[in-house]
């Protein structure tokens, strides 16, 4: 997975948050608050494992993406930029 990608939907979301787009499923996700975002991204993992054990490789691919998703909105909720974790993710590379 290309960091680009992953870099330009956090761009996404942050200009979502900023502009309060209407009809942004992002600014719903907002207005429910963190506890509902960080409830949401355990519901992904939870479909995540379900489509890994029993859905199939395309199902596990759109749950993987939905986690991504969800997961990137509660990060940008804690002000926590993707260039963070990368950065953490490096520290660990052996
Ligand atoms: N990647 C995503 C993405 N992945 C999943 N989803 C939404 O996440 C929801 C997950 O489905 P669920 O069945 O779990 O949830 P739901 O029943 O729709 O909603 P809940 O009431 O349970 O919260 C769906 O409504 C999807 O549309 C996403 N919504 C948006 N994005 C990205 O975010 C950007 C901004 O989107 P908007 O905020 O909608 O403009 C888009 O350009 C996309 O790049």
């Amino acid at each position: 997975m290309s960091s680009d990608v992953l870099d330009t939907l956090y761009s996404i979301i942050m200009d979502r948050i900023n502009t309060r787009k209407e009809g942004s499923y992002t600014v719903k996700l907002l207005e429910k608050g963190k506890p509902y975002v960080a409830r949401k991204v355990g519901e992904e993992a939870t479909e995540v494992i379900v489509a890994s054990l029993s859905e199939g490789r395309e199902r596990f691919i759109s749950e993987v993406a939905d986690l991504i998703y969800h997961l990137f909105v509660l990060m940008a909720i804690e002000g926590v930029k993707p260039e963070e974790v990368y950065e953490e993710l490096k520290r660990r590379m052996k």
